[in-house]
């Protein structure tokens, strides 16, 4: 058996960890055409190529589908509860910095902190009859950062995409969600509160902690470490 190293498949993480293995003298490869999820690792014996989704990552290092896996420190800490004791951080890779923060409409003149926030849901709820409505798809650690705040007058609205739209929509009134130029937020008339930065997230390899291994498989994952320099 192989040892399994997890990668995103496609989107913004798949090709700089291709030139992150690269760099280092391990290639990764798709094995067929562009749209085909199956791949071949050259360079080093022992090791199979895995296509995931970045988000499905953190469930199959988890479960120990896989032994190694790339993708996202919000992904993994927003998916797995005691992510430390499932899983091990071996490198951050050096790209996909992205930023998880709340933010507010432009308009909300006097909200600029999280306290701010916890007033202003207070009032909301008096004035709407129901708790200020947040969109994410980070519920865990979006419940996390507001209980630790003290803000609780707040209800979560799921959104798996397109969330900073959702204010204008009208289904919800703040958004927590991953920014990186920040582009996305100002177009929609948001603000970030000014202690509203809940995570800072980079593209990180993780080593799966329960994983079982064959001797075979340690000794690739040897081989790797010391190839890589970790
Ligand atoms: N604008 C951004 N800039 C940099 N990194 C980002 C940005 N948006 C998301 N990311 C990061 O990219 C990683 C993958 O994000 P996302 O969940 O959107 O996956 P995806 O690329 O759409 O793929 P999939 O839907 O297959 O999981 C996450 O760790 C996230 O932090
Ligand atoms: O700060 P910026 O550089 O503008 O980037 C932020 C945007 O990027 C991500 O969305 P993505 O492109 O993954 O689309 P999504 O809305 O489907 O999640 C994120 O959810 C923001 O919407």
């Amino acid at each position: 058996m192989s040892l399994k190293l997890g990668v995103p498949s496609k989107g913004r993480l798949m090709e700089k960890t291709f030139d992150w293995f690269a760099e280092r003298g391990v290639r990764l490869a798709l094995a067929g055409g562009e749209r085909e999820y199956a791949g071949r690792v050259d360079g080093i014996d022992g090791i199979e190529l895995v296509l995931l989704s970045a988000g499905e990552i953190p469930r199959e290092l988890a479960a120990g589908r896989i032994h190694l896996g790339v993708t996202g420190t919000d992904l993994i800490r927003e998916k797995l509860g005691q992510w430390e004791q499932r899983v091990e951080e071996l490198a951050e890779l050096g790209f996909g910095h992205a930023d998880l923060i709340i933010a507010v409409p432009q308009a909300w003149v006097d909200v600029d902190t999280m306290d701010d926030l916890d007033a202003a849901a207070a009032a909301f709820r008096a004035e709407h009859g129901f708790r200020l409505r947040i969109a994410t798809k980070y519920h865990r650690l979006v419940r996390e950062y507001l209980r630790d705040c003290g803000v609780a007058d707040y209800q979560l609205v799921d959104s798996q995409g397109a969330t900073e739209g959702t204010v204008k929509n009208e289904t919800a009134e703040a958004v927590a969600d991953i920014t990186s130029t920040g582009d996305t937020l100002r177009a929609n008339h948001l603000k970030i509160l000014s202690d509203g930065l809940i995570l800072r997230s980079s593209a990180t390899l993780y080593r799966a902690r329960n994983a079982e291994m064959t001797g075979e498989e340690r000794a690739a994952l040897a081989a790797l470490q010391e190839r890589l320099g970790l």
